[in-house]
Protein backbone atom coordinates (compact mmCIF):
# COMPACT_ATOMS: atom_id res chain seq x y z
CA UNK A 1 0.00 0.00 0.00
CA UNK A 2 1.51 3.63 -1.07
CA UNK A 3 2.05 5.73 1.67
CA UNK A 4 0.20 8.80 2.56
CA UNK A 5 2.09 11.96 1.63
CA UNK A 6 4.15 13.50 4.59
CA UNK A 7 2.75 17.11 5.15
CA UNK A 8 5.68 19.11 5.18
CA UNK A 9 4.31 22.84 4.97
CA UNK A 10 5.16 24.65 7.29
CA UNK A 11 3.36 28.47 8.46
CA UNK A 12 4.28 30.99 9.68
CA UNK A 13 1.74 33.83 10.64
CA UNK A 14 2.51 37.56 10.98
CA UNK A 15 0.50 40.15 13.01
CA UNK A 16 1.19 43.18 11.42
CA UNK A 17 -0.32 46.62 11.35
CA UNK A 18 0.47 50.12 13.65
CA UNK A 19 0.70 50.37 17.09
CA UNK A 20 -2.29 49.87 19.30
CA UNK A 21 -4.05 47.69 16.37
CA UNK A 22 -3.59 44.29 18.98
CA UNK A 23 -0.80 42.97 17.18
CA UNK A 24 0.62 41.07 20.55
CA UNK A 25 -2.57 40.39 21.85
CA UNK A 26 -3.90 38.77 18.36
CA UNK A 27 -0.64 36.97 18.05
CA UNK A 28 -0.87 35.45 21.76
CA UNK A 29 -4.64 34.09 21.38
CA UNK A 30 -4.11 32.64 17.97
CA UNK A 31 -0.79 31.00 19.69
CA UNK A 32 -3.21 29.61 21.86
CA UNK A 33 -5.62 28.42 19.79
CA UNK A 34 -3.42 26.78 17.50
CA UNK A 35 -1.17 25.61 20.79
CA UNK A 36 -1.75 21.74 19.88
CA UNK A 37 0.20 22.56 15.71
CA UNK A 38 2.13 25.56 16.98
CA UNK A 39 6.32 24.83 17.29
CA UNK A 40 6.69 26.98 20.45
CA UNK A 41 4.03 25.44 22.71
CA UNK A 42 5.76 26.51 25.54
CA UNK A 43 3.78 28.55 27.97
CA UNK A 44 6.70 31.53 28.14
CA UNK A 45 6.87 31.20 24.48
CA UNK A 46 3.81 31.13 22.47
CA UNK A 47 4.53 33.61 19.95
CA UNK A 48 7.38 35.70 18.97
CA UNK A 49 6.88 39.00 19.79
CA UNK A 50 8.77 41.30 17.25
CA UNK A 51 9.18 44.24 19.67
CA UNK A 52 11.80 42.24 21.31
CA UNK A 53 14.55 42.06 18.70
CA UNK A 54 14.43 46.08 18.32
CA UNK A 55 17.60 47.05 19.04
CA UNK A 56 18.44 49.14 22.03
CA UNK A 57 18.95 52.31 19.47
CA UNK A 58 15.63 51.89 18.03
CA UNK A 59 13.70 51.46 21.35
CA UNK A 60 15.75 54.43 22.52
CA UNK A 61 14.54 56.74 19.33
CA UNK A 62 10.89 55.55 19.73
CA UNK A 63 10.92 55.74 23.27
CA UNK A 64 12.02 59.84 22.54
CA UNK A 65 8.97 59.97 19.86
CA UNK A 66 11.05 59.57 16.72
CA UNK A 67 9.87 56.85 14.37
CA UNK A 68 12.49 54.33 12.82
CA UNK A 69 13.59 54.69 9.33
CA UNK A 70 13.72 51.91 6.33
CA UNK A 71 17.57 51.91 8.05
CA UNK A 72 16.54 51.16 11.26
CA UNK A 73 14.04 48.38 10.31
CA UNK A 74 15.56 46.82 7.56
CA UNK A 75 18.25 44.57 9.85
CA UNK A 76 15.47 43.93 12.61
CA UNK A 77 13.21 41.90 10.01
CA UNK A 78 16.02 40.44 8.57
CA UNK A 79 16.62 39.10 12.15
CA UNK A 80 12.71 38.26 12.33
CA UNK A 81 12.73 36.60 9.34
CA UNK A 82 15.44 34.27 10.31
CA UNK A 83 14.71 34.15 13.66
CA UNK A 84 11.03 32.49 12.87
CA UNK A 85 12.20 30.26 10.31
CA UNK A 86 14.78 28.72 12.19
CA UNK A 87 12.16 27.44 14.71
CA UNK A 88 11.27 24.85 12.17
CA UNK A 89 14.54 23.13 12.71
CA UNK A 90 14.65 22.61 16.15
CA UNK A 91 12.82 18.99 17.53
CA UNK A 92 9.37 19.76 17.07
CA UNK A 93 6.60 18.60 15.24
CA UNK A 94 4.65 21.70 14.99
CA UNK A 95 4.17 23.10 12.09
CA UNK A 96 2.96 26.60 12.92
CA UNK A 97 4.69 29.82 14.59
CA UNK A 98 2.83 33.22 15.26
CA UNK A 99 5.26 36.50 15.01
CA UNK A 100 4.08 40.04 16.01
CA UNK A 101 5.55 42.57 13.57
CA UNK A 102 4.72 45.93 12.62
CA UNK A 103 5.60 44.92 8.88
CA UNK A 104 4.15 48.68 8.16
CA UNK A 105 5.32 48.68 4.73
CA UNK A 106 4.93 46.59 1.72
CA UNK A 107 8.37 46.27 1.25
CA UNK A 108 8.42 45.14 4.88
CA UNK A 109 6.38 42.06 4.13
CA UNK A 110 7.88 41.39 0.81
CA UNK A 111 10.86 41.13 2.58
CA UNK A 112 9.62 39.52 5.69
CA UNK A 113 8.31 36.77 2.81
CA UNK A 114 10.94 36.15 0.70
CA UNK A 115 13.93 35.92 3.40
CA UNK A 116 11.77 33.39 5.10
CA UNK A 117 10.74 31.33 1.69
CA UNK A 118 14.59 31.55 0.78
CA UNK A 119 15.68 30.00 3.81
CA UNK A 120 13.11 27.11 3.86
CA UNK A 121 10.82 27.04 0.49
CA UNK A 122 8.53 24.92 2.90
CA UNK A 123 7.32 27.85 4.64
CA UNK A 124 4.17 29.21 3.46
CA UNK A 125 4.55 33.01 5.09
CA UNK A 126 0.67 34.42 5.65
CA UNK A 127 -0.07 38.09 7.17
CA UNK A 128 -2.73 39.26 9.38
CA UNK A 129 -2.44 42.98 8.95
CA UNK A 130 -4.09 44.67 11.79
CA UNK A 131 -6.12 48.56 10.99
CA UNK A 132 -8.51 50.36 12.34
CA UNK A 133 -10.15 54.03 13.73
CA UNK A 134 -6.85 55.88 14.44
CA UNK A 135 -9.19 57.53 17.39
CA UNK A 136 -9.87 53.91 19.11
CA UNK A 137 -6.21 53.34 18.64
CA UNK A 138 -5.46 56.60 20.58
CA UNK A 139 -7.44 55.65 23.16
CA UNK A 140 -5.93 51.73 23.50
CA UNK A 141 -2.39 53.21 23.56
CA UNK A 142 -3.64 55.64 26.06
CA UNK A 143 -4.38 53.42 28.34
CA UNK A 144 -1.45 51.02 28.17
CA UNK A 145 1.09 51.87 31.08
CA UNK A 146 4.53 51.19 31.20
CA UNK A 147 4.79 51.22 27.04
CA UNK A 148 7.57 52.77 25.47
CA UNK A 149 5.56 53.30 22.40
CA UNK A 150 3.78 56.75 23.62
CA UNK A 151 0.12 57.62 21.68
CA UNK A 152 1.64 60.71 20.26
CA UNK A 153 3.72 57.91 17.75
CA UNK A 154 0.12 56.82 16.03
CA UNK A 155 0.50 59.49 13.14
CA UNK A 156 3.89 58.51 11.81
CA UNK A 157 2.64 55.06 12.46
CA UNK A 158 -0.08 55.54 10.52
CA UNK A 159 1.30 57.54 7.97
CA UNK A 160 4.04 55.25 7.40
CA UNK A 161 1.46 51.99 6.93
CA UNK A 162 0.69 50.93 3.18
CA UNK A 163 -2.23 48.89 3.66
CA UNK A 164 -1.73 45.44 1.90
CA UNK A 165 -3.84 45.35 -1.51
CA UNK A 166 -5.89 42.56 -3.02
CA UNK A 167 -2.40 41.78 -5.17
CA UNK A 168 -0.58 40.92 -1.84
CA UNK A 169 -1.61 37.78 -1.81
CA UNK A 170 -1.79 35.23 1.50
CA UNK A 171 -2.10 38.98 3.59
CA UNK A 172 -5.81 39.11 5.16
CA UNK A 173 -6.71 42.46 6.37
CA UNK A 174 -8.52 42.59 9.57
CA UNK A 175 -10.25 46.34 11.14
CA UNK A 176 -9.76 45.82 14.15
CA UNK A 177 -12.02 48.58 15.30
CA UNK A 178 -14.63 46.88 13.74
CA UNK A 179 -15.34 44.07 16.28
CA UNK A 180 -17.17 44.76 19.56
CA UNK A 181 -14.66 42.28 21.67
CA UNK A 182 -11.30 40.49 21.19
CA UNK A 183 -13.31 37.61 20.97
CA UNK A 184 -15.38 37.89 17.93
CA UNK A 185 -12.15 39.69 16.29
CA UNK A 186 -10.03 36.10 17.73
CA UNK A 187 -13.16 34.23 15.98
CA UNK A 188 -13.56 35.99 12.94
CA UNK A 189 -9.43 36.04 12.54
CA UNK A 190 -9.13 32.68 13.34
CA UNK A 191 -12.31 31.78 10.59
CA UNK A 192 -9.98 33.35 8.11
CA UNK A 193 -6.92 32.09 8.95
CA UNK A 194 -8.40 28.32 8.33
CA UNK A 195 -8.84 29.17 4.71
CA UNK A 196 -5.10 28.94 4.53
CA UNK A 197 -3.88 26.42 6.31
N1 LIG B 1 -9.93 44.16 19.57
C1 LIG B 1 -9.59 44.88 20.65
N2 LIG B 1 -10.53 45.56 21.31
C2 LIG B 1 -10.22 46.29 22.37
N3 LIG B 1 -8.96 46.43 22.89
C3 LIG B 1 -8.01 45.78 22.28
C4 LIG B 1 -8.24 44.96 21.14
N4 LIG B 1 -7.05 44.45 20.73
C5 LIG B 1 -6.13 44.93 21.59
N5 LIG B 1 -6.70 45.71 22.52
C6 LIG B 1 -6.02 46.43 23.61
O1 LIG B 1 -5.29 47.50 23.01
C7 LIG B 1 -4.03 47.66 23.65
C8 LIG B 1 -2.92 47.49 22.61
O2 LIG B 1 -2.88 46.12 22.22
P1 LIG B 1 -1.51 45.43 21.87
O3 LIG B 1 -0.46 45.79 22.86
O4 LIG B 1 -1.80 44.00 21.60
O5 LIG B 1 -1.22 46.17 20.49
P2 LIG B 1 0.07 46.16 19.59
O6 LIG B 1 -0.35 46.39 18.19
O7 LIG B 1 0.88 44.94 19.87
O8 LIG B 1 0.76 47.41 20.09
P3 LIG B 1 2.28 47.79 20.07
O9 LIG B 1 2.80 47.43 18.74
O10 LIG B 1 2.22 49.23 20.33
O11 LIG B 1 2.93 47.01 21.17
C9 LIG B 1 -3.97 46.62 24.75
O12 LIG B 1 -4.34 47.24 25.96
C10 LIG B 1 -5.02 45.58 24.35
O13 LIG B 1 -5.61 44.93 25.44
O1 LIG C 1 7.98 49.46 12.78
C1 LIG C 1 7.84 50.14 13.79
O2 LIG C 1 7.72 51.38 13.79
C2 LIG C 1 7.80 49.48 15.12
O3 LIG C 1 7.90 48.09 15.02
C3 LIG C 1 6.54 49.86 15.87
O4 LIG C 1 5.41 49.49 15.15
C4 LIG C 1 6.57 49.46 17.33
O5 LIG C 1 7.60 48.57 17.64
C5 LIG C 1 5.33 48.91 17.95
O6 LIG C 1 4.14 49.27 17.36
C6 LIG C 1 5.37 49.14 19.45
O7 LIG C 1 4.40 49.96 19.93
Amino acid sequence: MPLLPVQLMKYIVIVGGPCGTGKSTVAHELALHYKDRNILRDEKEVYIEGDSFHSHANIEKMSSGIPLTDEDRLPWLITLARYSSQQFTKENSGDICFLSCSALKKKYRDLLIQTITKINPDIHPIVIFLHGDPEVLYKRVSGRKNHFMKPQMIKSQLDTTEPPDSFELSCIPIDTTSYSTIKDEIDDVIGRLNKYL
